[in-house]
C-alpha cells in the first residue's frame, strides 16, 4: 500500500426526502480492486414516519442499529448528527480527504461534479424550487459540513450531470423558445445510478456496452434512461423529478391540462398541487394503501393491483418510446429497490417486451446472483439485473477531483 494513502478516507452523503445515507470509503493503491474500498454504509430511513438506523460493514455484517419512537420527530439534522457520531466512533483517528454529496439538481450550469465553494452553494440554492423534495435536504449537510469543518473539501455530484450531453431536441419542451433559453427544459435525474450501470456494462456485456440499452431505475423515485454506447441519449424525467414514470408518491407524467383544471375548478394553488404531485400520487395515490411496492405486492386488494398495473403499463410504454429514440433495442437493465428485488414486476415488464425480441429466463429472473442476465441465451434482446451503487460513483468522482 502507498503509505501516502494509509488511513485516508472519503465520506459520501446521499440525503433523500425521508432518508440519509452516509458511506465510508478507505483509499488504497490497488490496481486490481481500484483505489476505493467501501468500509461502512450507515443510514437513517423513515424520517417523518418511523426512523430506523442501520450500519453495515462491507461484508454485510451489522455494525449498529437503532429505532426511534414514531412520535419523536427526528429531523434530518438530528439523523445526520447520529450518523456522524457513529462514524466518528467507528473510525477514530482517520484522515478525511473530503466529502462527496449527492445533489439532485445541477441546472444548466453544472455538467460534472464540482468542489463546492460559497458561490457554488448559492447557485445551487436557486435550484431548490426545481427539486423541492430533494435539493433542500442535499444542501443541508453541505452547509453543516462547511460550518463544522471549513478546511475539508466538499464535492457536489449531480443527478442531472450524466444527462447533460443529450441533444437540444431531446431536451426541449415545445413551449416558446425563450423558455428553453431560460432553462425550462428536460434535465433527467438518477444520473449517478445510470453512470454506474454504464460503467458495469463493458465487463458484463460488451454488446450492451456498445449498443442501445434502456435502464430502468425503479426505486422510490423511478425513471428510465436510454443509453447508447454508454451515453445518456434521453430519459423519462424532465425539468423536475416528478415527470415520467409513476413513483412511490409522485405522479409521473400528467397532462398539464389536468393542473389547469384543478386550479380553476378546485381552486388549488401551487403549493397544494406540489403536495398532490409529489406526495399524494403515484403508487400511494392510486392504491390508497402504500407507496411501498413490497406492501402492494403482498396485498390482495383490487386497488393495490390497479396501482401495480398502471406502474407496469407506463414502464412498458417508456421502454417503447426510448427504443424508438435509439432506433432499436439491444437490452434492458433493471436496477434500484424494485428493479433489483421485485421478481414479479420484472416478469411483467419483460412479458410486455416480447415484441422487442426479449425472452425472459423465468428461473434466473426469480433467483441468482445479485448481478445477472435474466433473458434466455437465444433472446434477441438481453435483460439484466444490475444492483446500482450511487455511493461508489460519488466516491469515485470525489476521489478524482480531490486526489487529482
Ligand atoms: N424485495 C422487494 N420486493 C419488492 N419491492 C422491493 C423489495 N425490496 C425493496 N423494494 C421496493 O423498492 C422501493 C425502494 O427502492 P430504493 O431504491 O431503496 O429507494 P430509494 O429511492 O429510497 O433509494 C420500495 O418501493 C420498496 O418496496
Ligand atoms: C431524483 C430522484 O427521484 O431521486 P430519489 O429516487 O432518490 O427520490
Ligand atoms: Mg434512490
Amino acid at each position: 500500500m502507498d503509505p501516502r494513502l494509509e488511513g485516508e478516507f472519503i465520506a459520501v452523503v446521499n440525503a433523500g426526502s425521508s432518508s440519509i445515507k452516509l458511506s465510508m470509503f478507505s483509499l488504497h493503491e490497488d490496481r486490481q480492486r481500484g483505489p476505493l474500498r467501501l468500509e461502512l454504509r450507515a443510514q437513517v430511513e423513515g424520517l417523518g414516519t418511523a426512523p430506523h438506523f442501520e450500519a453495515k460493514h462491507a461484508d454485510g455484517t451489522t455494525a449498529g442499529a437503532r429505532d426511534w419512537p414514531v412520535d419523536v420527530g427526528l429531523s434530518h439534522d438530528g439523523a445526520l448528527d447520529h450518523l456522524v457520531e457513529f462514524v466518528t466512533h467507528e473510525f477514530p483517528g482517520i484522515r478525511m480527504l473530503g466529502i462527496g454529496h449527492r445533489v439532485v439538481h445541477g441546472g444548466t450550469d453544472f455538467a460534472e461534479p464540482v468542489v463546492v465553494t460559497p458561490d457554488v452553494l448559492a447557485r445551487l440554492e436557486t435550484l431548490v424550487p426545481l427539486a423541492p423534495l430533494h435539493q433542500p435536504h442535499n444542501l443541508g449537510p453541505i452547509r453543516r459540513a462547511f460550518a463544522a469543518l471549513p478546511q475539508l473539501p466538499q464535492v457536489a455530484c449531480f443527478d442531472t450531470a450524466f444527462h447533460r450531453g443529450q441533444s437540444d431536441v431531446a431536451d426541449a419542451f415545445a413551449l416558446p423558445y425563450a423558455l428553453f433559453e431560460a432553462g425550462v427544459r428536460r434535465y433527467g435525474f438518477h444520473g449517478l445510478s445510470y453512470e454506474y450501470i454504464a460503467s458495469r456494462l463493458p465487463a458484463l456485456s460488451p454488446r450492451l456496452a456498445d449498443g442501445r440499452v434502456v435502464v430502468l431505475h425503479l426505486g422510490n423515485g423511478a425513471s428510465a434512461c436510454a443509453l447508447h454506447r454508454g451515453r445518456s441519449i434521453a430519459s423519462s424525467m424532465g425539468f423536475t423529478a416528478v415527470d415520467g414514470l409513476p413513483m412511490g408518491t409522485r405522479s409521473g407524467a400528467v397532462d398539464p391540462g389536468v393542473l389547469l383544471f384543478l386550479m380553476d375548478e378546485r381552486r388549488m394553488d401551487a403549493r397544494e398541487l406540489e403536495t398532490l404531485l409529489y406526495k399524494q400520487s403515484g403508487l400511494l395515490g392510486l392504491s390508497g394503501i402504500s407507496s411501498d411496492m413490497r406492501q402492494l405486492l403482498a396485498s390482495d386488494t383490487q386497488r393495490a393491483r390497479f396501482a401495480i398495473d398502471v406502474f407496469v403499463h407506463r414502464i412498458a410504454r417508456e421502454i417503447g418510446a426510448l427504443a424508438a429514440e435509439m432506433g432499436g433495442l439491444d437490452g434492458v437493465v433493471f436496477t434500484a429497490g424494485i428493479g433489483e428485488h421485485a421478481t414479479e414486476i420484472r416478469r411483467r415488464v419483460m412479458s410486455r417486451c416480447l415484441w422487442l425480441g426479449l425472452s425472459a429466463h423465468e428461473s434466473v429472473n426469480r433467483d441468482g446472483p445479485a448481478e445477472r442476465r435474466i433473458s434466455t441465451v437465444d433472446s434477441r434482446c438481453e435483460a439484466w439485473v444490475i444492483p446500482t451503487d450511487e455511493e461508489l460513483m460519488m466516491a469515485r468522482h470525489t476521489f478524482r477531483l480531490l486526489a487529482g
